[in-house]
């Protein structure tokens, strides 16, 4: 997967200018930058969740094997389903954990053999299983915040995707929660392509494959920020040795 001259404006703003990123296949990488500098605002992209934000619009094109997920003819909801996202607060739909696995593979009409197969499924492949099987019909209202959040991770992996955005997934959890999290994404990896926001630039080495730094630079005249990446690295060689003294301040704790 790959954003090409990736611009993104949200109304008459130039939110993010001219990214080129690719995506190495069952890797997980990291977006990280100060706050402002349009990392939500290109992981949006990438499913096409900017779709849904008004006066946002994107130029250029995100790649999936090969097709522009932005040309006409491709349908956003199923890209959405091929590229899933997991949001920074844990948001579990108002209803049971089983009918929270469930919910995607009924409304994107999935063939499924044995929805129970399918949800036990989806709960392993989250770590979550073991916690939750004897109470699968309660609601999800009831879990932990760590414990709802692998239930988002759970429900998008229901639909099989093959690449799961992440923003922020960490953010709202304590650390033995967040520990649970990263040691998820590092046995999905395996499976799936990962591609993080993440504040915590620890997180960040502790978990990804490759980096890619913003940051925002103001405009002369309006003093508007525009988002622009700097550096996309091996994750070990970005924070060990960076190309770009910007990298290099931001990750030395100098600036951001
Ligand atoms: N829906 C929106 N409408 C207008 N401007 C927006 C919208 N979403 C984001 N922006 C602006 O776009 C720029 C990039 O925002 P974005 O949230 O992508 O940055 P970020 O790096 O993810 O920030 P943070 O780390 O604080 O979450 C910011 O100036 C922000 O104010």
């Amino acid at each position: 997967m790959e954003a090409d001259g990736l611009n993104v404006f949200y109304g008459d703003f130039h939110a993010v200018h001219d990214v080129n990123l690719q995506f190495g296949k069952n890797e997980i990488t990291a977006m990280i930058g100060p706050s402002g500098c349009g990392k939500s605002t290109v992981l949006r992209c990438l499913n096409r969740m900017n779709d849904l934000v008004a006066g946002a619009r994107v130029e250029g094109s995100v790649l999936y094997h090969g097709q522009n997920i932005y040309e006409k003819k491709v349908d956003p909801i199923a890209v959405r389903t091929h590229i899933g996202m997991v949001f920074q607060k844990p948001n579990p739909f108002p209803k049971s954990i089983y009918d929270n696995i469930a919910y995607g593979p009924r409304v994107t009409g999935m063939k499924v053999d044995s929805m129970d197969d399918l949800v036990e499924e989806a709960l392993r492949g989250a770590a979550l299983w073991d916690e939750v099987k004897d109470k699968l019909k309660q609601s999800a209202y009831g879990l932990s915040g760590g414990q709802q959040q692998r239930l988002c991770i759970a429900r998008t992996i229901a639909t099989k995707p093959d690449v799961i955005l992440m923003d922020e997934p960490c953010s709202a959890l304590d650390p033995i929660a967040t520990s649970k999290i990263e040691d998820l994404m590092m046995q999905l990896r395996d499976e799936y392509t990962i591609i993080v926001v993440t504040h915590n630039m620890q997180q960040a080495a502790r978990v990804s494959d490759r980096t890619a730094f913003f940051t925002a630079k103001p405009d002369e005249t309006t003093g508007n920020r525009t988002g622009l990446l700097v550096e996309f690295d091996r994750t070990k060689q970005l924070f060990s040795n960076p190309f770009d003294k910007r990298t290099e301040d931001y990750i030395s704790g100098r600036f951001g």
